[in-house]
């Protein structure tokens, strides 16, 4: 079994039935019980309109774990559900995680994973196999240059030999520029509106880059600042790219950085192959001329950047004995 743990979603892959599961990583509790109520899209849809003795959670903040014991439990959800309760028929769990994720914290995960049932537990780093699940040729003597623009954090990385030459993760990326989408609303339009709208806004008329339809409008429902009262406000593409120039430019100078860091034979791989956009971020209108209009370098958008981590845990369950070499945690033994 395959799991990207990520800060938003959770995705899980079965050797030899692929995706099997994908699911916000959110769960909704009742907090005086301590008892989950909802996990994944039921929790999400949850979120900011919970009453008081109930709180919808997000586990995993900024690429890392901030209530462990909630993250346990939903993995432990999702691990049985995929199982519907029966025992594993495979032992064997590859585990995608942020890189930025402590020591403390990968042992807690592998220890999660165990008690649902696994027997043993690897932890391969996001941007591993996030390039590993859009097609990368890690295991070549070849640069390959992967971005992963998540919920948390993006994470930028430089491959060759199943190995990572550098990399650099900053905790900006998907719901940073919802955040951006949200502070703008307010300021601009005295319009408060929720985490679920301003994502909502971004994948509709959000963009890096200008676009074909910039002419395209969006009402936007939220509560009025100065009369507390419910309204609609119509808004406009460049505006809301306007609003996400911040937390953008953070993205493309991490990536700038790494490329001068880069040794100049891995530089001229990248140069001649491209960049590779993986993650929900890379699905951003315009992101991907945006970062080969300021780096001067072809960028491609994978094929399936949501799925890419956990199909690349996938493929690494399956060719085993060929990709060993890439876990950054392996079971203790
Ligand atoms: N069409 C889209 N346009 C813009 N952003 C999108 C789109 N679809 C998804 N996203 C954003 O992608 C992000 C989630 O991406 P993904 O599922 O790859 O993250 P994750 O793996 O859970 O996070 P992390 O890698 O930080 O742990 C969210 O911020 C979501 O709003």
């Amino acid at each position: 079994m395959g799991i990207d743990l990520g800060t938003a979603n959770t995705l899980v892959y079965v050797s030899g039935k692929g995706i099997v599961l994908q699911e916000p990583s959110v769960v909704a509790m009742d907090q005086n019980e301590r008892i989950p109520l909802a996990v994944g899209e039921d929790a999400k849809r949850m979120l900011g309109r919970t009453p008081g003795n109930v709180v919808a959670l997000r586990p995993l903040r900024d690429g890392v774990i901030a209530d462990f014991d909630t993250a346990e439990l939903m993995l432990k959800h999702f691990i049985t559900r995929v199982h519907e309760g029966k025992t594993l028929v495979s032992p064997r769990v590859v585990i995608g995680i942020p890189s930025g994720v402590t020591g403390v914290e990968r042992r807690a995960v592998m220890e999660a994973a165990s008690q649902a049932g696994a027997r043993e537990v690897y932890l391969i780093d996001e941007p591993v196999a996030a390039a590993i699940g859009a097609g990368l040729p890690v295991a070549e003597p070849t640069g390959n240059m992967i971005i992963d623009i998540g919920g948390g954090t993006t994470e930028v990385a430089v491959l060759s030999l199943q190995g990572t030459v550098l990399s650099e993760s900053v905790r900006v990326a998907g719901d940073e520029l919802s955040e951006s989408i949200i502070h703008y609303m307010k300021k601009v339009h005295n319009l408060v509106v929720g985490e679920r709208t301003a994502e909502e806004i971004k994948i509709s008329i959000g963009s890096a880059y200008p676009t074909q339809d910039d002419e395209a409008t969006m009402e936007v429902r939220g509560l009025h600042l100065l009369s507390g009262l419910p309204r609609t406000v119509t808004i406009k593409g460049p505006e809301i790219r306007e609003s996400m120039s911040e937390p953008l430019s953070v993205i493309v100078d991490a990536v700038k950085r790494t490329l001068e860091r880069t040794p100049p034979e891995l530089a001229a791989d990248i140069i001649d192959r491209g960049i590779m956009l993986a993650g929900g971020g890379a699905l951003l209108k315009g992101i991907d001329t945006l970062i080969s209009h300021e780096t001067g370098i072809v960028v491609h958008v994978a094929a399936d950047p949501l799925s890419c981590v956990v199909l690349g845990t996938g493929r690494v369950l399956e060719n085993f004995k060929q990709l060993e070499r890439v876990f950054s945690t392996r079971p203790s033994r």
